[in-house]
């Protein structure tokens, strides 16, 4: 299959362009051939959660119509990245998965806020996971900070993810914990990781950098550190072997792990 992967140069509060961004960039990876398109995280306000209240999209409606109409009039599978939504008076960092055909196959809210950059002082976490498939690619989607906890990846992977999308605002001074993260995380699950940071300089620091792992841990793409839309072809075949090859899964000792462990 072809991903098309949107690095995208998030405007700080700028709603409107970034719309028009995410557009055009969604338009070319169709026209390029992508069966998927992958966007960053708060891709429609960035950071600027001070500002949500004038910026939030009102139950996501603006941007499930959005998304929706292009994948069906482009038939492409949608990764949504996330938005900043308002809720019944609360903010929720919100992706939404569409299908090729415009359904709405899921709709996750990140369960990991980042108390470094203050985001529970403004957003509610979700509390549901995000699994579905694409035609037959069985997938799970999780939000930026999210990859630093493994056992909720490995919930979706048991629960038969074989592909985890990343849709993330990562900052550049720990860009090599994204890294080793999500190299972890594909070896440890034994999946494809196909992970989207955004861009921008000012005044956020985003370098972009982007990442498709297999299920061995190799890296198969790693993006600019700059804007760019790349489309990569990947065979997503690999996961069974890895998991015949070292048996993981049959492995575990979940019993043993809720006798040690305590919440
Ligand atoms: O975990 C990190 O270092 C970055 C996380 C983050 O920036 C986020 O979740 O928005």
């Amino acid at each position: 299959m072809k991903i098309g992967c949107v690095q995208l140069n998030v405007r700080y509060g700028k709603v409107d362009e970034n719309y028009e961004r995410a557009e055009h960039f969604i338009r070319e990876a169709a026209s390029k051939g992508a069966d998927i398109v992958v966007l960053p995280e708060l891709w429609n306000t960035g950071f600027a959660l001070e500002k949500l209240p004038d910026l939030a999209d009102k139950e996501g409606e603006r941007t499930k119509v959005f998304l929706q109409k292009l994948a069906n009039e482009l038939s492409i599978h949608i990764v949504g990245g996330s938005v900043a939504i308002e809720r019944e008076g609360k903010y929720y960092n919100t992706m939404y998965i569409v299908g090729k055909e415009g359904e709405l196959l899921s709709e996750y809210s990140k369960v990991h806020l980042f108390r470094l950059m203050d985001e529970e002082k403004y957003l509610e976490a979700g509390d549901q996971m995000n699994r579905f498939a694409f035609d037959d690619l069985e997938a799970g989607a999780v939000i930026c900070y999210d990859i630093r906890f493994p056992e909720w990846l490995r919930a979706h992977a048991l629960a038969g993810a074989k592909v985890l999308f990343v849709s993330a605002q990562w900052p550049t001074p720990r860009i090599d914990h994204w890294k080793t993260l999500l190299q972890a995380r594909a070896i440890e699950n034994q999946c494809y990781i196909v992970a989207v940071n955004r861009i921008s300089k000012r005044p956020e620091n985003f370098n972009g950098q982007s990442m498709i792992i297999e299920p061995w841990g190799e890296v198969l793409w790693t993006g600019a550190e700059d804007e760019e839309l790349a489309i990569i072809d990947v065979d997503f075949s690999k996961v069974d072997e890895v998991r015949t090859r070292i048996p993981v899964y049959d492995d575990r000792r979940p019993s043993l792990y809720a006798r040690v462990v305590k919440e």
